[in-house]
């Protein structure tokens, strides 16, 4: 097999409060062009987990590589995009244009108070354009909808052209056609522009047919390379608490 070296390099984690293990002895890689999706119950420390690989919580124990580098000497964090849990409630008054937001995600590249420059422009206009938003690039924010608002958020993540963009719950209070066309958009993130995708949902039955690896966290972490079989395993149901069933039957309609 061909030597890759992981972005993320995980190795016997564990995320400790008050003597209780939020996080035990958790492993896994994530590579380049990943497909991932996270799923497990509430409470089961799936943000707690993002949020370390993010280096925005830190590991109690254990090892956390990404690009090979340990967290501490990570400097390259316009690499890793992130969209957070409910990034995309907004007050309806907040007074910022869908460019404005956008923008936002290119801050960490300018210079303070410098202009922005030719690339900043065309890294907007691009990801706005891939996430289907540039129409709606002089609307205020407040107004669009709740989907819109998710597309936007994730434009912004994409303005710094990562080449890993991690989301929260992305779809939290999201129509189910929303939630099919923002998948279609990651998707074609993932196969065309190749950004590796990792994300943390509870719509496992949108999803189920399209991912290409699944981990199942609640406190430990179970990492399937083909979740298709996964699913309708009536182990993972049982320890996991996700319905096997009704993803299995999900398949079927297909
Ligand atoms: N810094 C912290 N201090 C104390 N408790 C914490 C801390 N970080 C996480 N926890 C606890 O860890 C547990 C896991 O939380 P986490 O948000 O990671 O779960 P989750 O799987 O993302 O849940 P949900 O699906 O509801 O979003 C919760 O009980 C939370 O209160």
């Amino acid at each position: 097999m061909k030597f890759r070296l992981p972005i993320f390099d995980v190795k016997n984690l564990y995320f400790i409060v008050d003597n209780q293990e939020i996080l035990s002895n958790v492993s896994f890689e994530i590579f380049a062009q990943d497909y991932i999706a996270i799923i497990g119950p509430n409470g089961g420390g799936k943000t707690t987990l993002i949020r370390i690989l993010l280096g925005l919580e830190r590991e109690t124990k254990g090892e956390v590589r990404i690009f090979g580098k340990r967290i501490k000497d990570f400097k390259e964090w316009q690499k890793i995009g992130y969209v957070p849990q409910r990034a995309s409630h907004v007050d309806a008054s907040f007074p910022a244009t869908t460019e404005d937001v956008v923008k936002m995600g290119r801050t960490s590249k300018q210079k303070l108070f410098s202009k922005e420059s030719q690339e900043d422009k065309m890294r907007v206009e691009d990801a706005m354009k891939k996430m289907d938003v540039y129409h709606l690039k002089d609307k205020m924010i407040g107004t669009l909808s709740g989907g819109q608002r998710q597309r936007v958020m994730c434009a912004r993540a994409l303005a710094s052209r990562p080449e890993i963009l991690i989301l929260d719950e992305p779809n939290t209070g999201v129509d189910v056609s929303s939630q099919q066309r923002f998948y279609e958009l990651l998707r074609e993130l993932n196969t065309k522009e190749k950004i590796t995708i990792v994300f943390i949902t509870h719509d496992i039955g949108v999803i189920a047919d399209d991912i290409a690896r699944l981990f199942t966290i609640n406190q430990k972490a179970v990492i399937c390379n083909n979740p298709k079989e996964a699913l309708s395993c009536e182990e993972m149901s049982e320890l996991y608490g996700i319905d096997a069933h009704l993803l299995h039957n999900h398949k079927h309609e297909h």
